[in-house]
């Protein structure tokens, strides 16, 4: 065979031993051409020259016939079950109004006065450990001397009157009596037990 060095390719394509290695270039270039006519395969086997090939169609679901290991959905099943949306309350909470402080009565200004004031109860010498009716509180609701019971303990809350910040009338609505419940509508968070400490008188005796 002689070869010309001018054009080696058209002498490679007249070569009879480059004859099949032609026809498999040629049905190469043609695969995109290539449609599936049986509609019963999903999938189909050719071979062209050394090229093996599978073409699958993905474009269409299963068949129902198909044996399949996954439990089938129609096409108007929804498979995603959503949440339903959340349901918002129309009750209305307690009205939470702070009012502005005097200067001198702010929750600072109460820590000062509870740790230098020597006697805030007004116990004047008597224990904060003895035992009071309801009888005795309710007569403790006047300017000066204010009781309250707040989770079975005895407060004289008149000196933290001004410093309340959901202002004096409203703490006024616990004098003379059991305000815990009242608290509780308000601010059940507070930590009462430790601001009215120094304001402690006694312990609520609930048999009288
Ligand atoms: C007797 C003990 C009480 C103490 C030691 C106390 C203390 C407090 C404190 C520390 C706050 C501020 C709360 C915050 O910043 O989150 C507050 C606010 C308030 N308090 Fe009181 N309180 C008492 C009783 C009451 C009572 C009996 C009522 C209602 C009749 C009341 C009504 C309010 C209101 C409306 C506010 C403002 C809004 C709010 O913060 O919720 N308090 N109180």
């Amino acid at each position: 065979m002689m070869l010309d060095l001018l054009n080696p390719v058209k002498d490679l394509i007249a070569s009879p031993v480059n004859q099949d290695w032609l026809e498999s270039q040629t049905a190469m270039l043609n695969v995109g051409d290539m449609t599936i006519e049986d509609d019963s395969l999903l999938s189909k086997q050719e071979t062209i020259g050394f090229l093996s090939f599978t073409v699958t169609d993905m474009s269409r679901p299963k068949k129902s016939t198909e044996s399949s290991s996954s439990p089938s959905l129609e096409c108007n099943e929804d498979p995603v079950k959503l949440p339903k949306e959340p349901t918002i309350s129309t009750k209305k909470p307690a009205i939470r109004a702070k009012v502005p402080f005097e200067i001198g009565c702010s929750p600072m200004d109460w820590l000062k006065l509870t740790r230098k004031h020597p006697d805030l109860a007004g116990l004047k010498g008597v224990s904060s450990k003895r035992l009071i009716s309801i009888d005795e509180v309710k007569q403790h609701k006047t300017e000066g001397s204010i009781w309250t019971v707040l989770k079975g303990r005895v407060y004289n809350i008149s000196p933290y009157m001004k410093f309340h910040p959901g202002g004096y009338d409203m703490l006024m609505k616990a004098a003379g009596k059991d305000c815990t419940s009242l608290f509780n509508k308000y601010h059940a968070w507070v930590n009462a037990e430790a601001l009215l400490e120094k304001c402690l008188v006694g312990t609520l005796d609930d048999k009288r």
